[in-house]
């Protein structure tokens, strides 16, 4: 296994990239041109998009179509789902993770990210449309927020539609400085944030093969491409025990069936047996493949499908956890937890009912105690047992769940211990998983006392 691993470190690094952004910044439009140009979609394929597109009357959706794959995405115009595609640049091998920006679909937004090792953060430069975005209640601050609670640390601004401003420098300038600001208060780091002025559309500033000289009067840095080739190695943790995170199931041929999702830590290879959670299932693994192709074995950071047998297929479902059976995930129905409040418009109290979305999971949860509040800086505790919280807080808060939840906790495994909470929409809080209390649910304890 050793020798493999060190195998796929000479070949080209790996990262799985999200775009993010408000509704129409031209996420998918962007990344399909992209696409395109690094040669990854044939002509015949965009010609054919191009043509369909103009008889909906969506001729400037072609682009987007290469991403957004199903009907109502198309007849709509958005994105709904995560659409997943594969490029490369010289030194890396890309899985890329294309997000809805519509607020109805954060959810889905929230499990790409969880799944992300980078993002693009796209915004539209078109006059009052940044601003829309930005300052008026749209996602972008959402966005890039939930991004870094996920543990996206490196993100490029693409300051895209740059063609409807006629390539201003100043409007450029305007924006990456509000942005910049914005995005160090939420805790990137200025190193690790670029910004690239693009158009999408016009394909202007993605690989360098369309000229626009009014761009290339004052802008000398990098292509979106070059951008993305620079992002720095991400370390993955290889040693610890396998944890996959199920986020599709499908019936392929022959015996058994597929699931496909990535690889949060640990190794696995064809014949390991896997434990199922929650179900409890021991499967065994028959055959690994990375983008349709098999591998011997698979490691913390691929997108893979692993095919298994040995279980009902209707036991497992998209949220499931396959893990190492000799060091399986802790369960949950009650956790402590820290956690920051976002701009939330209500005070949270004893008894609030939430959301809670951990990796492809959403399940509602109850605030049952409010233990401590925090100083947000420096993590002391200002006040033991406040009665309420309000926006901008940090707490430690302990929350139930009626179901076990199988997580992990944040000083164990970074990437399974974090967590988002939602409210009527609205995304009001991340939080770190710090304790288990109680790992059985009221049925459970019922069934116990009784037996
Ligand atoms: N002028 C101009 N229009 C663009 C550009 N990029 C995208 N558009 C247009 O903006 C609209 C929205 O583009 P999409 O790519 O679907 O936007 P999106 O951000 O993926 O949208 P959601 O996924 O629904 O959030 C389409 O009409 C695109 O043709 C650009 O660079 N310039």
């Amino acid at each position: 296994m050793k020798e493999e691993y060190d195998k796929r470190l000479a070949e080209k690094d790996q990262l799985n990239m999200v775009v993010i952004g408000h509704v129409d910044a031209g996420k998918s439009t962007l990344m399909g041109h992209l696409l395109y140009q690094l040669g990854e979609i044939n002509q015949r394929i965009m010609h054919k998009y191009e043509q369909e597109s103009k008889k909906l009357g969506k001729g400037s959706f072609a682009f987007a179509w290469v991403l957004d794959e199903t009907e109502e995405e198309r007849a709509r115009g958005v994105t709904m789902d995560i659409a997943q595609s594969r490029f490369e640049t010289p030194k890396k091998v890309i899985t890329l993770l294309d997000a809805p920006g519509h607020k109805d679909f954060i959810p889905n937004m929230i499990t790409g990210t969880a799944q992300a090792d980078v993002a693009i953060l796209v915004v539209n430069a078109t006059k009052g449309e940044f601003e829309t975005g930005f300052e008026l209640g749209g996602q972008t601050r959402e966005h890039a927020i939930l991004a870094r609670s996920l543990g996206v640390t490196q993100l490029i601004v693409a300051v895209n539609k740059m063609d409807t401003i006629d390539w201003l420098e100043t409007r450029y300038n305007d924006i990456t400085k509000k942005l910049g600001q914005f995005l160090k208060q939420v805790g990137y780091k200025e190193n690790d944030i670029s910004f690239i002025p693009c158009s999408g559309l016009s394909g202007v500033n993605l690989t360098g093969r369309i000229p626009e000289p009014k761009l290339e009067s004052w802008y000398k840095g990098s292509t979106l491409e070059e951008q993305i080739d620079k992002f720095k190695v991400v370390t993955r943790s290889i040693d610890k025990p396998f944890r996959l995170c199920v986020g599709d199931i499908f019936k392929g041929m022959g015996s058994g069936f597929s699931v496909t999702g990535r690889i949060v830590t640990g190794s696995v290879q064809p014949g390991d047996r896997l434990l199922v959670l929650p179900s409890g299932d021991s499967v065994a693994v028959k055959g690994l493949a990375i983008n349709d192709v098999s591998y011997p074995c698979a490691f913390a950071g691929d997108h893979v499908t692993v095919t298994i047998t040995g279980m009902d297929m209707n036991n497992i479902h998209v949220g499931s956890m396959l893990c190492d059976p000799t060091s399986p995930l802790k369960s949950a129905t009650r956790i402590k937890a820290k956690i920051v409040l976002f701009n939330v418009e209500i005070p949270i109290t004893k008894g609030f009912m939430v959301v809670f979305h951990y990796q492809s999971i959403t399940e509602p949860a109850v605030i049952k105690r409010l233990n401590s509040q925090l100083n947000k800086s420096t993590g002391e505790v200002i006040k033991n047992k406040p009665k309420c919280l309000v926006k901008n807080m940090s707490a430690v808060v302990e929350l139930e769940f009626d179901r076990p939840i199988c997580l992990e906790l944040y000083k164990d495994y970074k990437d399974l211990g974090r967590f988002m909470l939602r409210y009527s929409g609205h995304t009001i809080a991340a939080g770190l998983v710090e304790e288990v209390l109680k790992s059985k649910s009221k049925t459970d304890e019922g069934v116990s006392s009784s037996g």
